[in-house]
């Protein structure tokens, strides 16, 4: 159960004075927290943090505001002077001065019982806006403060600018955020103090304090001390929540996977190759973790094209050695049927059998797969989620390979894996992901890298051109498909809203259909599975040569005798993508190219991908570049939101503190497993806070 003094975070918003449920379902939309499967709480607001601030401290005299800068005046008001009546166009004015001259504040469609109140004639008042000078005279047209002198709470200083949503204004977010803040209790301190010292942090509620109510512009800056106490708090729960469920999946399970190694060995020689040096050292590290009693839980990253499949159908293998089935689960339907058509050829010549199991599946053959699985008849089926989702028994399912990319969260991947009889798992990632976002994203999962890609591969030939220059492609492409090549053609996803015209797949397969003939193919997201299958069988097999074709190809895909991508709009797409993209080529012997088709004028970080992408083909030199082109963007006030996954810490900013947060983490539950002690109880609260309630459910449970 909670503890009850957090209970005031935990209300509606729309218990907040100011915030009816419109203004809640706005807010809803702006808060950090992924709540889209709940309404928003005070406590998201504390975390809603603010992307800049207006600087309010200029307080110079009337006549030395310069026109156009914001600052502060304290004036004693002189007279009011209302519009003549019925006339709207003129505005409502209020005169007032100081030592050193006359101000017009000015206001339309005023309510005139209002400015009454809030500026009386002789009162002294603050105000704070804009400065504008017309024709000599000085102005302020909607001041965005009035406040009586003395009153700094109605009137900060340095005001924290929050992202906003249309219809949200800025002054109602700001008083719920205010009232929200009032709700944080005094909380025990959960950090390590040699970590709160080293880093200069300040105690929670300061933290949210300083950059809620800043005193210095820097003080909302991500790199102050309290953004990085926020974010440190925010990691130090991610890392505690990720070792607990691993605990909980490891304390669940307890056995031993070990065969004679024939069937692998069988398998090995059956292969059309040797096994790279990183291949051979990663079923190594399976293989150990296979044979120990505790349950494995072990990510296999490696670049795109590196050889990860084969990595898993091994050890698929070796469950099914050890009397175990096997399930292999891929991101795609296309994915799932390719990896299907990899595997079933070589394991049913061991005599194994191999299913494939989607949303497709349906009446009699569907029944037959479950039945086969049920049985154990089926030692390895591959499928897509629909394989976890429903109700699918096996007799013994052993282990678990998941081909992922960033799809699932890991606690919807360990609770999977929570099902059925506690199997060991193993993740695949082909995106190259940085070592800091491996461990905020899988924990302190343990990790096999394939480093090299197979012999005998070529560079690829990374080449950019713009779009006038399309014709010219074309026939270069006419005559390579003619030589034999096939290509690949991807455009990007139209959007309905799009303004600009783009072609779509279709658009453009109906443009080269003239010039390739029946050699052109189309496949994309919208096609049925059946139609998608069949795209993909006849470029594979070689019936059609150019495939025209959404990103739906983008990860996994196999053909290795595809040696041409053509990227059209390469300027929409992440680096990332492009990445997985130009990764379907390269795959084979022979040299591939990639041609980057971009639309004029390129912005600068569009600029900038395309010529990373030109100078190297090492992923996670990509990533690394990917991630500074973002903490650019944030430089050049376009900031992004943040991490995906987080809703304070950055990580191009807050890096370092995720190692130092994960050792912290791994000591604490060492000393106090079940988080019992003083500090284990603060902890507590802190998960929480963080929105890791089932970690501590599983503290319950366990
Ligand atoms: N040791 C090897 N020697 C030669 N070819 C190999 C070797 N291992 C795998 N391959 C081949 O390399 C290609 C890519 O392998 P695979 O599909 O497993 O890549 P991947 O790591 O899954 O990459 P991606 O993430 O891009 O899908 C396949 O055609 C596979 O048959």
């Amino acid at each position: 159960m909670r503890p009850n003094i957090l209970d005031p975070l935990f209300v509606s918003i729309t218990s907040l004075a100011g915030v009816g449920p419109k203004v809640a379902e706005l807010i809803k939309k702006i808060v950090p927290a992924d709540i889209s499967d709940r309404e928003a709480r005070a406590g998201d607001l504390i975390f809603t943090l603010p992307h800049s601030v207006i600087d309010r401290r200029n307080r110079p005299g009337i006549a030395l505001a310069p026109s156009g800068a914001i600052v502060t005046l304290e004036v004693r008001i002189d007279r009011h002077q209302p519009p003549p009546r019925g006339n709207k166009s003129v505005p409502y004015r209020v005169y007032a001065f100081d030592d050193t001259g006359e101000i017009a504040l000015t206001f339309f469609h005023a309510n005139t019982g209002w400015l009454e109140k809030a500026m009386p004639v002789g009162e002294d008042v603050v105000v704070s806006g804009r400065m504008e000078w017309f024709n000599g005279r000085p102005s302020m047209v909607h001041p965005d403060h009035i406040a009586r002198v003395g009153d700094t709470e109605s009137l900060p200083l340095v005001e924290p600018v929050y992202p906003l949503t249309a219809g949200l204004s800025g002054k109602v977010l700001r008083r719920a955020i205010g009232q929200a803040l009032e709700r944080v209790p005094a909380l025990p301190e959960w950090l390590n103090p040699d970590v709160m010292r080293r880093q200069s942090f300040p105690a929670f509620g300061e933290a949210l304090g300083r950059i809620h109510n800043p005193a210095d512009p820097i003080d909302v800056l991500p790199d102050s001390a309290a953004w990085r106490r926020l974010a440190y708090d925010e990691f130090l729960a991610g890392q505690i929540s990720l070792a607990l469920v691993r605990a909980t999946v490891r304390r669940l399970s307890g056995r031993p996977l070990a065969g004679d190694g024939r069937l692998i060995a069988a398998l090995r020689n059956a292969l059309p190759y040797k096994l790279t040096q990183s291949q051979t050292q990663a079923l190594a590290e399976i293989d150990a973790d296979l044979q120990k009693p505790e349950r494995m839980l072990r990510l296999l990253q490696g670049d795109v094209g590196s050889g990860k499949t084969v990595v898993a159908l091994l050890a698929m293998a070796r469950a099914v050695e050890a009397g175990g089935q096997a399930a292999l689960m891929a991101p795609t339907e296309i994915l799932a049927r390719q990896h299907f058509a990899t595997i079933a050829p070589l394991v049913e010549k061991m005599g194994l059998r191999v299913a494939v199991l989607t949303g497709r599946e349906k009446g009699r053959e569907r029944v037959e797969i479950l039945a086969g699985l049920e049985s154990g008849a089926i030692n390895i089926v591959v499928g897509t989620h629909a394989l976890f989702q429903e109700t699918v028994q096996f007799r013994d399912l052993a282990l678990v390979v998941v081909d992922e990319q960033h799809r699932f969260g890991v606690h919807q991947r360990l609770a999977i894996t929570a099902k059925g009889d506690a199997p060991d798992m193993l993740v695949m990632t082909a995106t190259p992901i940085p070592r800091t976002l491996v461990l905020s994203a899988f924990g302190d999962m343990d990790v096999s890298r394939l480093t090299e890609k197979p012999a005998g591969r070529q560079p690829i030939r990374t080449v950019t051109l713009p779009l006038e220059r399309l014709d010219e492609l074309v026939g270069r492409m006419r005559d390579a498909v003619a030589d034999g090549q096939k290509v690949y053609w991807i455009c990007p996803l139209v959007e309905e809203s799009e303004e600009i015209k783009l072609m779509s797949a279709e658009d453009r397969f109906a443009s080269l259909k003239p010039v390739f003939g029946d050699a052109a193919g189309l496949v994309h997201g919208r096609m049925k599975g059946a139609e998608k299958d069949e795209a993909m069988r006849a470029f594979k097999e070689g019936e059609t040569r150019i495939l025209i074709a959404t990103t739906v190809i983008e990860v996994g895909v196999d053909v290795p005798d595809a040696t041409i991508i053509v990227i059209e709009h390469a300027e929409r797409f992440g680096l990332a993508q492009l990445h997985q993209l130009r990764g379907r080529v390269g795959r084979g012997a022979k040299a591939s190219t990639c041609v980057l088709l971009y639309k004029d004028p390129l912005g600068e970080t569009a600029k900038r991908r395309l010529s990373v992408m030109r100078e190297t083909e090492d992923g996670f030199r990509i990533s690394e570049e990917d991630l500074k082109l973002r903490g650019e963007g944030e430089l050049l006030g376009t900031r992004q939101s943040g991490t995906p996954g987080f809703q304070v810490a950055r990580i191009e900013t807050h890096a370092d503190l995720l190692e130092i947060a994960r050792d912290d983490a791994r000591l604490l539950l060492t000393r106090d497993p079940d988080l019992k002690s003083a500090r284990g109880q603060a902890i507590r609260m802190l998960l929480y806070l963080f929105g890791r309630d089932e970690a501590v459910r599983l503290l319950r449970a366990g």
